[in-house]
Parts: C-alpha cells; sequence; structure tokens
C-alpha cells in the first residue's frame, strides 16, 4: 500500500490517496491503528484517506491513532489540500473538500515553484454548547459552558462543536505535565459518551494566546487544527480577544480569523514528510494502548 506521511506543526498522519493506491484486506480503524505504532507500524497520530467524493471535489476521512474516526481535521484537511493540488487532483487553488461534517473549503497558497505550503480552510461555523454534542452531564452553565468533575476538583470549560467536539479550559499558563494528568480525564469523561477533545488555553493578550491539546483518541499531539479553531471561536464569544488570533501551539502557530459571517478562517503550514510502501500483511496487527 503507498503511502505519504505528512505533519502539520508536528501533527502527522498517514495518508493514503485511494486514487492510486488499494487497501489492505483490514478494516480502516485497524489500519490506522497499526501505521501509526511508532514501533511496529509506521509512527503517526493517526491515519487519513483520500478519496472521490459525490457532494465535493475530493473526500477526507480521518481515523485518530486508537482506530476511532473523527467529523473533521483541521491539520489533516491543509495536507489533504496540498495533497490534491501538488498530485493535479484539482486544477484550481481553492476547492472543496467533503469530511464527515460536511463540505468545507480549502484554499492553497501557490510558491512560484507550483509547491505548496501555506493553506487556508473555511472551517464553517461552530456551534456552541452542550446542545451541540452529545452531553450527558447536568452542569451547565450560561450558553456555552459546562462544569466537570474531575477527581477532586471541578474544571468549567466551554463546548465548541466546529465539526468535532471540543471542550475548551482556560488556564493561568499552559503546563504539559497538567495537560497529561487532566487532558485524559476530560478526554474519557462520563459527561461526553462520544468522547471529547480537551484543549487548556491561556490569553497572552487581545491577538495571541497559547494552546495545548489533549486529542481525542490520539493524545497529547503538538497541534490541533480544529481544536485551535474552536478554542478562538470561544474566547471570541466571551470577549476575550479579537477577530484575528495568532495561537501558539507545542508544534508552532497558526492564523485563526473569525470571519463576520460567524466562519472560522484557519490559516498554516502543511508539509509533506515521506513518501513510501507499507509493507502489508508482513506487520502483525497491533493496537496502540494510549
Ligand atoms: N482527535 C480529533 C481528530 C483530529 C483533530 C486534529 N488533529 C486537528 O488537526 O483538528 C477528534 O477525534 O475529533
Amino acid at each position: 500500500m503507498k503511502f505519504t506521511k505528512m505533519q502539520a506543526l508536528g501533527n502527522n498522519y498517514i495518508y493514503v490517496s485511494l486514487y492510486e493506491t488499494t487497501l489492505p484486506e483490514v478494516s480502516l480503524p485497524e489500519l490506522s491503528r497499526l501505521v501509526s505504532d511508532v514501533r511496529r507500524g509506521i509512527g503517526s497520530d493517526g491515519l487519513i484517506t483520500i478519496e472521490e467524493s459525490r457532494q465535493a471535489d475530493v473526500r477526507m476521512r480521518i481515523f485518530n491513532a486508537d482506530g476511532s474516526e473523527a467529523e473533521s481535521c483541521g491539520n489533516g484537511l491543509r495536507c489533504v489540500a496540498k495533497y490534491v493540488y501538488e498530485h493535479r487532483l484539482v486544477n484550481t487553488s481553492v476547492f472543496s473538500i467533503e469530511t464527515k461534517a460536511g463540505v468545507v473549503e480549502a484554499q492553497v497558497h501557490v510558491r512560484p515553484d507550483g509547491s505548496v505550503k501555506q493553506v487556508t480552510i473555511d472551517m464553517g461555523e461552530p456551534r456552541f454548547g452542550a446542545g451541540s454534542i452529545r452531553y450527558a452531564g447536568n452542569s451547565v452553565i450560561g450558553d456555552e459552558d459546562v462544569v466537570l468533575e474531575v477527581g477532586t476538583d471541578q474544571l468549567q470549560g466551554t463546548i465548541v462543536n466546529v465539526g468535532n467536539p471540543h471542550f475548551v479550559t482556560m488556564v493561568d499558563r499552559v503546563d504539559d505535565n497538567y495537560v497529561q494528568a487532566v487532558g485524559p480525564l476530560v478526554e474519557s469523561h462520563k459527561d461526553f459518551p462520544e468522547r471529547i477533545n480537551a484543549e487548556f488555553v491561556s490569553v497572552v493578550n487581545r491577538n495571541e494566546i497559547d494552546f495545548r491539546v489533549y486529542e481525542r483518541g490520539s493524545g497529547i499531539t503538538f497541534a490541533c487544527g480544529t481544536g485551535a479553531c474552536a478554542s478562538v471561536a470561544a474566547l471570541v464569544r466571551k470577549n476575550l480577544v479579537d477577530e484575528r488570533v495568532t495561537v501558539h501551539l507545542l508544534g508552532g502557530d497558526l492564523e485563526i480569523e473569525i470571519r463576520d459571517d460567524g466562519h472560522v478562517l484557519m490559516t498554516g503550514e502543511a508539509v509533506t514528510v515521506a513518501e513510501g510502501t507499507f509493507a502489508w500483511p508482513s506487520a502483525e496487527p497491533v493496537f496502540t494502548a494510549l
């Protein structure tokens, strides 16, 4: 099976284009667990397939490292946009990509040599609050916040659905040890039957935030595009930042803009790491314990 490994701010996936290769006889969740394993597979945050669409120029599916399929993936969308443009699967710099959450618009910024490094995705309009996801708790505060019982603590955060679900917690200062300790408790909290991506953000000024994430199905990653969009949307709604924000993630910066119509625009890098052939079925199926 031919694959391309791509990364965006360190959030890396194994991309398989069904235009150019066939999949092995294994389920996509199992294939994602296998290729994501850094010891017995290739090593990644998950698997992304690129395929034909009936309602957009191309279709993307994204599977986390644990095999769970997600509705959308911001960093993945930018890499898919780079891939399909550079492989001439589309012939314009603005085109549409179908995800499980719906169709989004991509704009690749083409360099003089015809390559793509920066991509902008219109992620659509976010939805807020317990009603925008499957929420099983009963601790709603206002229109968008809920309180979680986490160990002996109470954690207040904002629920944002940008196609996939996010719980955005404000902290005084982002702390990787805190994210490792609390992130998994939020991700799999009983109040979120479909689990959730857990963001921890601190406001630097009205145009900059620090950001860390514990992703549903992949754990701590260097970057989460949908999480950055969700976080800025939540903070704009609380009037804590302006409409254009630079998000400082572990792996680098994303530029997020909340447009007048409420759509969230995300601009950032997309990088090809390697292309190769995955030997199948020599590798034994494995489950990546998180
Ligand atoms: N873990 C996410 C999918 C990947 C999102 C992230 N890598 C991004 O760039 O948006 C979920 O289960 O909803």
